[in-house]
């Protein structure tokens, strides 16, 4: 049985070009408004135990529709049929009441989430705890950081025991040491069996998480399936429109870059150095001839050593913004040794590179031990430009035997 049940949700947002309008329209009973349908007639059923990515693009009705799970926004019609309690993180500081202190909003949400104040008792000191900001607990919120927002509201939305589990991502994880907390408490539930609802422009992130997508577009469900699928139809539709905009918001940077420097933020690593190597050269854009070129990447990093090591990605993307292909520590079961700041470097060679001609860019990625939380990106740190004899067609090269039969 399902746990959500949407039957023929739909939503209309009306626009007012002036407060006048509305009292306009009361009083001359014709339409002063416009209408921006955000969802058309949609239906979804979501099983317990499922972990669902949203996916869109910037307006595709994911909030809309994520507000609507929740019960914080009313559908025009249909049937929103929702089994055990929810709790969202779908906007930052919603639910909080601004002039009430930290503490009791704990507790005004507690009780709104159907919870006893005897039972908000007994996890008040957990959320303390997880938020991290005993000493303001007792300030009004209207005075809090973003950061202690998302904090707080990170951790009271997650101990008081939801079974299903509302997350935007851009809400939920923060910055530093509070990024990775937040990123395993959203994996133990996940092993706890809970129902998830995670929206998330990482695709990375998605594929890694979930068990099932639901890409919108324009207010509609575009496709509704296994992550694989969904993510690299969505990511194709991508590539298509932005090949222009990815040129233009990209700035290469210099080679060999240092990242980030010295002291390490408990909790978090970084990318100190990156160099790329194409036959031995190094340059912001490098000259490669395929099937003949040697690609060395090296990149060094430092981090909190009370944590497992952090594994190390490296992304080759076209000049389409598609994903070509990737590699990592995690996933080719390298294991790093860090001295005793935290720091090491590893490097990896792709002898003979097997792409055929083009213009590609080689992005870093410094991630959790598991290669699922995201400490540290460097974008654009080599630009590739590569050669090929013959006309080949495509962007990889593959090995291959032919015989004739
Ligand atoms: N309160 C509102 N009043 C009027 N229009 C709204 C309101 N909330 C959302 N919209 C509009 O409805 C559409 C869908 O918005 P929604 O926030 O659900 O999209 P989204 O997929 O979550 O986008 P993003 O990825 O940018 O967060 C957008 O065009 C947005 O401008």
């Amino acid at each position: 049985m399902p746990v959500i049940r949407l039957e023929n949700i739909c939503k209309t947002y009306s626009y007012y070009e002036h407060g006048v309008d509305r009292l306009l329209e009361i009083l001359t009973k014709r339409r002063h408004h416009e209408e921006f349908i955000a969802l058309h007639p949609l239906n979804l059923h979501i099983e317990n135990g499922q972990v669902i990515g949203i996916i869109g693009n910037n307006g595709a009705g994911k909030s809309t529709l994520l507000k609507i799970i929740a019960g914080t926004l009313k559908p025009d019609n249909g049937l929103c049929e929702v089994t055990g309690r929810v709790s969202a993180l779908l906007e930052l500081g919603g639910g909080f009441h601004p002039d009430m202190t930290g503490r009791e909003n704990v507790y005004l949400n507690g009780t709104m989430m159907g919870l006893t104040i005897p039972e908000i008792d007994q996890i008040y000191q957990t959320i303390v705890e997880f938020a991290g900001i005993q000493e303001f607990m007792d300030h009004p919120v209207k005075t809090y950081s973003s950061g202690m927002f998302v904090r707080l509201a990170f951790a009271v939305a997650t101990c008081v025991e939801p079974d299903i589990l509302i997350v935007d991502e851009a809400l939920s994880v923060g910055d530093g040491a509070f990024a990775r907390k937040s990123f395993n408490r959203i994996m133990q539930f996940k092993q706890a069996g809970k129902t998830i609802l995670f929206c998330s422009h990482s695709m990375y992130q998605i594929e890694a998480i979930c068990d099932r997508v639901i890409w919108l577009e324009h207010g509609q469900i575009k496709m509704d399936g296994v992550p694989s699928s969904v993510v690299s139809a969505y990511t194709e539709s991508l590539s298509q429109n932005t090949n222009a905009q990815l040129q233009a918001n990209t700035t290469p940077v210099e080679n060999t870059p240092v990242v980030a420097s010295s002291q390490i933020v408990e909790g978090t690593a970084k990318i100190k150095e990156v160099s790329v190597t194409v036959d031995g050269m190094t340059d912001k854009k490098l000259d490669v001839f395929s099937l003949r070129s040697e690609l060395c990447i090296t990149v060094k990093f430092s981090s909190d050593i009370s944590l497992p090591s952090p594994t190390v990605g490296i992304l080759i993307i076209n000049a389409d913004g598609r994903f070509i292909t990737s590699a990592g520590t995690q996933h080719d079961g390298l294991p790093i040794q860090r001295d005793s700041n935290g720091i090491a470097t590893v490097r990896v060679t792709f002898p003979k590179l097997a792409l055929l001609k083009g213009e590609y860019w080689v992005d870093i990625f410094l991630l959790c031990e598991n290669a699922i939380h995201v400490y540290d990106h460097a974008s654009t740190v080599a630009t590739l430009n590569v050669r090929q004899k013959g006309l080949e067609q495509g962007v990889v090269s593959l090995p291959r035997q032919w015989a004739q039969i």
